[in-house]
């Protein structure tokens, strides 16, 4: 279990990032910080792994305060998998994913194993191993990354804007990757990002913030589409255009789903 509590970060700019925030974040499953730009979705993520330490708060995890753990030690223990994958460009791929178990003491060796073993965890070829990044596809790369953050078997992986970089439809795979992945690992997922159909898809809970790092609304998809706490979770999740309205008609017998538009989305099983 992750927690923030009354967490503000202010800048040495001056610039208020996150005013007050609190939050639990439950073990094992996928919790989506969603807003848009500058909400501080990046900052609290950060606060995490102490990449960022809080101007006030704290952060806990499984009831420990980071701020008594070392930053790279802690580091060390968390995966990361950052928008452009992060990858160290003058190293293959495959030492690109060894590279943080070697520096944790495991051997070298072993470490290259391992990471031939995550490559097929995130569906990508061994044939890829002995590339560099600069010879892999953008998706390609975000596999990697995600194998890289996984490659220390953490408790815990954070994800900022993981997907934000490759084309709809490798955005589309990976996602669907992630999914079953977290089917399989179980591990405590905090995912960044300002797609809401993302956050819909990948989350079992949403959190979605305002400027300021302000929490607007807490919940399930489910709980945010049925019942948005306000105007403004109404208009970020696109409820109030419609959008995401579905309504159902008959057709000939069949039960057919038809959005906002009368466009058919699905048909219903009888
Ligand atoms: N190192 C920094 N120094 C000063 N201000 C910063 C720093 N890092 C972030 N900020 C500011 O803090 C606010 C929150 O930034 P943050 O990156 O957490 O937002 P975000 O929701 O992740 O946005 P995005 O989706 O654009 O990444 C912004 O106003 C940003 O300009």
């Amino acid at each position: 279990m992750i927690e923030f509590r009354s967490v503000g970060k202010t800048f040495d700019d001056g610039t208020v990032a996150v005013r007050d925030f609190s939050l639990v974040i439950p073990s094992h499953k996928t919790t989506v910080l969603l807003g848009s730009s500058g909400s501080g979705k990046t900052t609290l993520l950060r606060m995490i792994n102490r990449m960022v330490d809080p101007s006030g708060g704290a952060v806990l995890i499984d009831d420990v305060d980071v701020a008594s753990q070392n930053p790279v030690t802690l580091r060390r223990s968390i995966g990361y998998v950052m928008q452009n994958s992060g990858l160290l460009p003058h190293r293959t791929v495959v030492d690109n994913v060894a590279t943080v178990p070697m520096l944790r003491g495991v051997r070298k060796s072993e470490a290259r194993a391992q990471a031939l073993e995550l490559l097929d965890t995130v569906g990508l070829d061994r044939a890829m191993a002995g590339r560099y990044p600069s010879q892999l596809s953008g998706g390609q790369q975000q596999r990697v990354g995600v194998a890289r953050g996984l490659a220390v078997d953490p408790n815990i992986l954070l994800m900022d804007e993981p997907f934000g970089a490759v084309d709809p439809v490798v955005r589309a795979e990976l996602q669907q990757e992630l999914l079953r992945l977290q089917g399989e690992l179980g591990k405590t997922v905090v995912f960044v990002t300002h797609d809401v159909d993302e956050a819909f898809l990948l989350g079992d809970q949403i959190v979605l913030l305002r400027t300021g790092g302000e929490v607007a609304q807490i919940g399930t998809p489910a709980e945010i589409l049925a019942r948005p706490a306000d105007d403004f979770v109404a208009s970020f999740i696109g409820a109030d255009r419609g959008r995401r309205v579905l309504r159902i008609r008959e057709v000939d017998g069949a039960r057919v789903v038809v959005d906002a538009q009368g466009r058919a989305a699905g048909v219903l099983e009888p």
